[in-house]
């Protein structure tokens, strides 16, 4: 019997994208419900009961939560299509490590820059530039940061290229002049399919972050 996959999903997540690249680069089918935050299913308590957050990927049955563990989770199991994480256990730690990486700065750094105003978001601004400057030094002249394989780096960067003309627009940068082979590192990964299919278009992202940015300024959120 075949595999069951679904995938509860959001649009906009970067996290839900990550995942949605490693299915795709896998060559997995799989059936995508889509989540209203404003109205979670009893699916999503049910099955990611202690964060209540998207994605969780159910494997015949069973859920697994947390974007990057999802990943490594599919990368363990269809272990024979287009490996995600290297053999050897100390380059698997270091891409492990940016990994992590990149979830500890850019979600909430990035946030700020496109929520937040002022010293704040200029602060934040200062911050994200230098961590991107840092990813930048570390995908050198190779073309992923998993060297001539797009790996596990580049699935959980990746899903923040969907930001970056809000964070250009919100945060008056210019990403090109500031990290320019970080931008050609991102613009060689959208011509992979699995990445260009998962990543919705930046204007779209850009409204709809606006919008966010609007709710949580009437919550005092920012
Ligand atoms: N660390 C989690 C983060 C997931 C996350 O923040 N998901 C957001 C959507 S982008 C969510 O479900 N938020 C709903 C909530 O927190 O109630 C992961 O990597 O999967």
């Amino acid at each position: 019997m075949g595999d069951e996959v679904t995938l509860l999903d959001l649009w906009s997540s970067p996290f839900a994208m990550r995942v949605r690249i490693a299915l795709k680069e896998k060559g997995i089918d799989y059936e995508a419900r889509e989540e209203d935050l404003s109205n979670k299913s009893p699916l999503l308590f049910n099955m990611n009961p202690v964060h209540k957050q998207v994605p969780v990927l159910i494997h015949n049955g069973k859920p697994v939560c947390e974007s990057i563990i999802i990943v490594q989770y599919i990368d363990d199991v269809w272990k024979d299509k287009a490996p995600l994480l290297p053999s050897h256990p100390y380059e698997r730690a270091r891409a492990r490590f940016w990994a992590d990486y990149v979830d500890k700065k850019i979600y909430g750094t990035g946030k700020l820059v496109w929520a937040a105003t002022d010293e704040v978001q200029a602060a934040a601004k200062e911050e994200l530039i230098e961590c991107f400057k840092l990813l930048e030094s570390e995908v050198g002249e190779k073309p992923y940061f998993g060297g001539n394989t797009f790996g596990l780096v580049d699935v959980a960067l990746i899903p923040f290229y969907s930001w970056f003309y809000a964070l250009e627009t919100c945060g008056n940068l210019s990403l090109i002049d500031e990290c320019p082979k970080l931008v050609a590192w991102a613009k060689r990964c959208m011509q992979r399919d699995s990445v260009s299919k998962s990543l919705p278009d930046q204007y779209k992202i850009y409204q709809h972050l606006l919008e966010l940015k609007k709710k949580l300024e009437a919550q005092n959120k920012v």
